[in-house]
């Protein structure tokens, strides 16, 4: 695991895009794994701008999210299908046609999650996700006890994640979906490559645990430490509990130029 203490949160979406737009130019047509909630809000407005000055484009690439709520009306703004159009997709050049995501209204939602998993594995799987973290170390909707080995399913939301994503729902509890439909912890290890970003003191100790912590279903995102090829980018505030932060500040800087991420 690689672990970069930014400055900023702006800093932190530059750095996760540098990653994103080295991907894209040595493989236009690569897969991307895409994430919701505040924390790649800030990698998107980057990537958008590097479209629009011709930096980067994605209009070979395809997309995947991680997850999706059961239930919520194809017109309603919280469905991850629309957030992530609002927040990235309609922003840059891909093909919208190209964007996937796991069909929480489905009839069958478990065929749904079965033909997520085939889609995924069809397209050659995915060569770069990026994640977030939950303040209780939820990776996708992998909430605290999920199976490390798991694949795409239906979940039920811890009322700490229902808590934490309140605020996207007029602060209406009762608004958030109690299910979801999310990758597993086992379908997200199989990406090539992983790039999580967390800012903020909130999530310190949930990074804390996924970094450093002893890998353990109670934090899915520790089962990370796992994976051969992980970016962790951070600020300051949320990597204020790692104990070897001097350590991994003093790698970045000596990085050698051939050990580029
Ligand atoms: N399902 C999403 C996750 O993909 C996200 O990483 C996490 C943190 O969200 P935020 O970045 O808004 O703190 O919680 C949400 O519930």
């Amino acid at each position: 695991m690689e672990v970069a203490i930014e400055g900023s949160p702006q800093q932190v979406a530059s750095l996760a895009a540098d990653a994103i737009e080295n991907l894209l130019t040595s493989r236009p047509d690569a897969v991307l794994g895409l994430a919701t909630g505040s924390s790649p809000i800030g990698i998107y407005d980057e990537l958008s701008r590097r479209v629009a000055a011709e930096r980067v484009s994605f209009k070979g690439a395809s997309a995947f999210t991680l997850d999706e709520y059961v239930g919520l009306p194809a017109n309603h703004p919280q469905r991850y299908r629309t957030v992530i159009e609002q927040v990235f997709t309609r922003k840059v050049d891909i093909d919208p046609s190209r964007v996937h995501g796991p069909d929480g209204n489905a009839a069958d939602l478990e065929a749904a999650c079965a033909a997520y998993e085939k889609a995924i594995r069809g397209i050659g799987g995915i060569d770069l996700q990026i994640l977030g973290i939950g303040t209780d170390g939820h990776i996708a909707f992998n909430e605290p006890s999920s199976s490390l080995g798991s694949r795409t399913r239906i979940k039920t939301l811890t009322q700490q994640t229902r808590l934490d994503n309140s605020r996207f729902f007029g602060d209406h509890l009762d608004a958030v979906p109690t299910h979801c439909l999310t990758q597993g912890v086992g379908t997200i290890l199989e990406a090539r490559q992983i790039v999580v970003v967390a800012t903020g003191r909130a999530k310190a100790e949930a990074v804390h645990q996924a970094v450093e912590g002893p890998v353990s279903a109670m934090w899915p995102a520790s089962a990370l430490q796992f994976h051969p090829r992980v970016l962790v980018v951070l600020d300051s505030a949320a990597a204020s509990r790692l104990q070897l932060a001097d350590y991994y500040r003093d790698v970045w800087r000596h990085k050698p130029t051939w050990q580029a991420f």
